[in-house]
């Protein structure tokens, strides 16, 4: 699925408007039937009274369209339309026509009338303000978005919450609470950033049909990921193979202490593919590790230099690094000791981001497409703070270009920005994940993947959609809040093979 600016939205429905073609006042038919058919089939239309709020564009000619589809349900509807004094949207007029002969009753919000108190048993929609908002909310209009935020009703919010921009931060600017935006045809990128959450709640994307042949010559702002794109990157693991031939891994996680890590990032790897696990292990933990996961050979390191202890690492397909590593300057000479000498792409999480963001220079010497994994505070350290989350995604594409490698920009919509300028979120994986330890899983299986031989990009996509699908699997039989970093790893499997079956 395709991630569209309010711009290309907008271009998009000229252009099913002209080649389709269809008149622009049935477009808005069809979307505002998209809406109530999902009521409907949500059991929304039965319960509630609704007060549906409209302002003067087109996304209030949606609001007043669905007014006259939701009457025939034989529930009380009220509109408000918030006056400008200016005359309504083309569309906007002929729908308000069309419901002049019905019993809705309409009110019209003027400069100085009170706004209306909102009874508890009312459903809210929010028609006000849609993608062609052009400046933020202030004045009147920002004082009747928080008049509507401070009651607990339900808010469904058509194709935008009233206020947020489509492609940019809203924040801090007024925008509606809704719990449930049903947006037409494509995710804007305003719905998949975490800064926004509280606007747009329970995200829903409805098809109304505009024309797809737009897309054959429209670039997408971004992209999504689902199962198809993951299933199309599975490649069969092939009869008569033996272990070489599915890589072998070099990992560097942990410390004392912070073995754990190590132990998650290690089976994690093995149960995506990989032929061969290495460990560097610190020698006091010789002990351990080994117990923890027998299926990982080990390589003990002590106060000696990287070079006196692994001086040829050519014999691995990729290295992992960074969970839990510590940040002390053995780590240090470690991570700049591999650097240096291995040239395939690798996979740098963590400690080893952090270490990075101290010295910033060896980000120059990081393989081509290596694949990076910072959550939101990690990249910061690394690039610069950025004061919002468009500002983090835009940065974090121009650092993948930049110094062609694959940032992992991890959070609820992981983003995966890549080194030719494509960018994705991810869509699998739920709010179980948010717990210490599954960055360490991540890591592992991308580490799995590309040992595997999977080529970066698609290990990246691959890799993260697996991921997430791995937590949704545990958190189907243990619910969301028990599912530890282990059970994600214990899903791993199930997740290829739910993906494998998937149609
Ligand atoms: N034919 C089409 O183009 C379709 C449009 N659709 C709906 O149309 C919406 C876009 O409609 P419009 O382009 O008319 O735009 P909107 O209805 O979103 O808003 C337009 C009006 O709001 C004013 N405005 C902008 N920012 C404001 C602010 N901060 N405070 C107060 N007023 C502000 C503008 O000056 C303009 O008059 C979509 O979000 C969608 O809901 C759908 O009906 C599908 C088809
Ligand atoms: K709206």
């Amino acid at each position: 699925m395709v991630v569209l600016s309010a711009e290309q939205v907008r271009a998009w429905d000229r252009f099913t408007i002209e080649k389709q073609p269809i008149a622009s006042i049935d477009l808005m038919e069809k979307a505002a039937m998209a809406c109530v058919q999902w009521m409907e089939t949500n059991r929304i239309v039965n319960q509630q009274q609704f007060y549906i709020f409209c302002g003067k564009g087109n996304n209030g000619g949606d609001g007043l369209a669905i007014a006259r589809l939701l009457q025939k349900f034989n529930r009380p509807v009220d509109v408000f339309i918030f006056e400008t004094g200016q005359l309504g949207s083309p569309d906007f007029q002929q729908n308000l026509h069309r419901l002049h002969t019905l019993p809705v009753t309409i009110h019209f919000i003027q400069e100085n009338s009170p706004l209306p108190d909102i009874p508890e048993s009312v459903l809210v929609i929010d028609a006000l303000l849609g993608t062609g908002l052009n400046r933020p909310v202030e004045g009147r209009m920002a004082a009747l978005i928080s008049h509507i935020n401070q009651y607990p009703n339900a808010v469904i919010s058509i194709d935008l919450p009233s206020g947020l921009f489509a492609d940019q931060s809203t924040l801090p600017h007024p925008c509606i609470h809704a719990s449930i935006t049903l947006s037409f045809q494509c995710f804007k990128p305003a719905l998949l950033v975490s800064e926004n959450a509280l606007f747009f709640g329970i995200p829903v994307i409805l098809d109304i049909g505009l024309d797809q042949r737009f897309l054959n010559s429209c670039t997408p702002l971004y992209e999504m990921t689902d199962g198809p794109l993951a299933k199309a990157i599975l490649q069969p693991r092939l009869a008569f193979s033996h272990k070489g031939k599915f890589g072998h891994a070099l990992l560097l996680a942990g410390s004392p202490g912070k073995m754990g890590a190590a132990v998650l990032a290690a089976k994690a790897c093995l149960r995506s593919g990989a032929g061969l696990l290495t460990t560097l292990v610190p020698e006091l933990e010789r002990m351990l590790f080994p117990t923890a996961i027998p299926e990982s050979m080990s390589i003990l390191y002590d106060n000696r230099k990287p070079e006196e202890i692994l001086s040829d690492t050519s014999i691995y397909k990729t290295i992992g690094i960074g969970p839990g590593l510590g940040q002390q300057p053995q780590s240090r000479d470690w991570l700049h000791h591999l650097l240096t000498h291995f040239r395939k792409p690798m996979v740098l999480d963590a400690d080893a981001l952090n270490l990075l963001a101290s010295d910033v220079r060896l980000l120059e010497g990081i393989p081509p497409f290596s694949i990076l994994t910072p959550h939101p505070k990690e990249f910061d350290r690394l690039n610069g703070t950025c004061s919002n989350d468009f500002e983090r995604l835009e940065a974090a594409l121009r650092m993948a270009i930049q110094h062609q490698v694959i940032v992992v920009l991890k959070g609820h919509r992981t983003f995966i920005a890549m080194p030719g300028g494509r960018a994705w979120f991810n869509t699998s994986g739920n709010a179980s994940m948010a717990k210490g330890g599954s960055g360490d899983v991540l890591t592992g299986m991308l580490t799995g993947l590309l040992a595997r031989g999977y080529a970066p990009e698609q290990a990246a996509l691959l890799g993260v959609y697996l991921h997430g699908l791995a937590g949704e699997i545990a958190s189907r039989k243990l619910g969301k809040e028990s599912v530890l970093a282990s059970d994600i790893i214990d899903s791993i499997g199930p997740a290829f093979l739910e993906l494998e079956s998937s149609n």
